[in-house]
């Protein structure tokens, strides 16, 4: 990290927690739900009835209290479902400039393109590829042997299309390719590596026997914020499949993410000084773990973690390794390139600069006036744009510029940094997201991969220390093309 909170790493990556390490009578799956006992602040609640819950319902990702609240669940689904939605049928489409059809080795009934025809899509696309043997793009999720449940549950997210890094990326991962993808910020990379995730995990349920169920994907990022927005992110296009995630982050009680992976999950998503922690205390099994993914990988190869990521990947034996940022340098070019043989090397759009749909405004103050400035801006109808993010480049700053922007506007701002509570980040985060306060004056903790969908201004009170923390402090106001502003 280094650039987007002063003392960040050590904060992202708490040290052990093992305060609430819980009894093995408490983690007997309770019949009743009487009989649980109620959450203590920051645990995970039951869905029905809110005492503290687990993973105990194999139909649902939701957090249940016991055997009967999971029945009372159930019930309610049951009720709920809908006719299943059919996953569109494939168009076969005529060849022509503007119209592609896909190849797929598994569905020989859809014609190939021709080479020029692949080059033609990719260059209107903006996707660069290198390496050998590059699989095609895809046109639409159904078309490379995904399960229908993730089709469907892709649609009800809204997402009718692949974005062109998806359209690349899912293919080439499905064929166990090892990847290298820079793309533009909020052009979709998340799904992209976890769609092929769920196939992968969906498909040892049908392989494999109940019994042994060790993880078979690892998600590394550099934030507690974002391994919890990953996993959201997870949970919801894994939905009704037989897909299981745990959650590594400090700040949450370690005997509760290990009780998860113990009962079976099949994608682990942490930070590394978490996971390294879990890993040395407890002996959890890595054998299957077959697809290694690092989020926002130059922040993870960088030297704060780069010993940590790469103590985890030595755990695994020859994993597939998919590699993601907005900001993909030379040296982690290099250093990814140790990590796998016959790596694909893809680029999407303008990775390494400014998304474009950002308006960048550049405002010139003496550092005396910045404070005064900024009150200027959040007072007038004409310049603030609520939702808002200001960043800062300290902990301290952050509590004090809230402080005084609540003073000076009258509206309520609130503060995220590495030094508030998991519990009070999450809080914070969700207040800002549904709207309840419209801005939030942050560090580093929001800056790179944070999907702050309705963000249309970003303010960056003090400059971020590279470029890199720049493109991706600036691309939180802008997601999928949407207009953002940035002064
Ligand atoms: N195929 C799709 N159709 C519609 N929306 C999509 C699609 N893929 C992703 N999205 C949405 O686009 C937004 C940005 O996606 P995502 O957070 O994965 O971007 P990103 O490339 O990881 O950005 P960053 O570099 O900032 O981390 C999210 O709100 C996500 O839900």
């Amino acid at each position: 990290m280094g650039q987007g909170e002063k003392d960040s790493a050590d904060n992202l990556v708490s040290p052990s927690d093992d305060r609430n390490e819980l009894q093995v009578e408490d983690l007997r799956v309770k019949e009743r739900c009487f009989e649980q006992r109620e959450a203590l602040p920051g645990e995970p609640r039951c869905v029905i009835c809110g005492r503290y819950g687990e993973y105990i319902c194999d139909q649902t990702d939701d957090d249940i209290c016991s055997v009967e609240c999971k029945t009372a669940l159930l019930a309610r689904i049951a009720a709920e479902t809908k006719i299943p939605v059919k996953a569109p049928a494939r168009i076969k489409v005529p060849f022509g400039d503007e119209s592609f059809c896909v190849r797929d080795n598994n569905f020989p009934d859809i014609p190939s393109l021709h080479a020029s025809q692949i080059v033609s899509l990719r260059n209107k696309l903006d996707i660069c590829v290198k390496g050998e043997a590059i699989p095609d793009p895809i046109m639409c999720f159904s078309s490379c042997g995904l399960p229908e449940k993730l089709v469907h549950n892709l649609d009800a997210a809204g997402y009718t299309m692949p974005t062109p890094v998806q359209m690349q990326v899912i293919p080439a991962s499905i064929s166990n390719r090892s990847l290298l993808v820079s793309a533009d910020t909020g052009s979709g990379k998340t799904a992209s590596f976890l769609v092929p995730i769920i196939a992968h995990c969906s498909r040892r349920e049908l392989q494999q026997c109940e019994s042994k169920r060790g993880p078979l994907a690892i998600v590394l990022a550099p934030t507690r914020e974002l391994c919890l927005q990953v996993e959201d992110q997870a949970k919801v296009l894994g939905k009704g499949l037989p897909f299981k995630t745990a959650l590594v982050v400090g700040g949450d009680p370690l005997a509760q993410q290990i009780y998860r992976i113990e009962n079976g999950v099949e994608l682990i998503v942490g930070t590394p000084g978490r996971l390294i922690d879990l890993l040395m205390k407890h002996n959890v099994d890595l054998t299957d773990v077959s697809v290694f993914v690092l989020d926002e990988v130059d922040c993870l190869l960088e030297r704060g973690f780069r010993d940590q990521a790469m103590q985890i990947f030595r755990a695994l034996s020859c994993p597939q390794v998919m590699m993601f940022s907005a900001t993909i340098h030379s040296e982690i070019e290099k250093l990814s390139n140790s990590l796998s043989n016959n790596m694909i090397h893809i680029s999407c759009g303008n990775p390494g600069k400014p998304n474009k749909s950002v308006r960048q405004v550049v405002i010139w103050v003496e550092s005396k006036q910045k404070k005064q400035k900024i009150f200027e801006i959040i007072k007038s109808k004409q310049h603030f744009k609520p939702p808002a993010v200001v960043f800062v480049s300290s902990r301290v700053g952050a509590d004090l510029l809230s402080e005084a922007i609540t003073a000076a506007t009258g509206l309520e701002v609130i503060s995220i940094h590495g030094e508030k509570t998991m519990e009070e980040r999450r809080e914070r985060l969700r207040r800002f997201l549904t709207g309840e306060v419209s801005v939030v004056v942050c560090t580093g903790v929001l800056g790179r991969g944070m999907d702050l969908l309705k963000v249309h201004q970003v303010i960056l009170f003090d400059m971020p220390n590279s470029i890199d923390e720049y493109i991706h402090q600036v691309g939180r106001a802008s997601r999928m093309g949407k207009e953002g502003r940035e002064n």
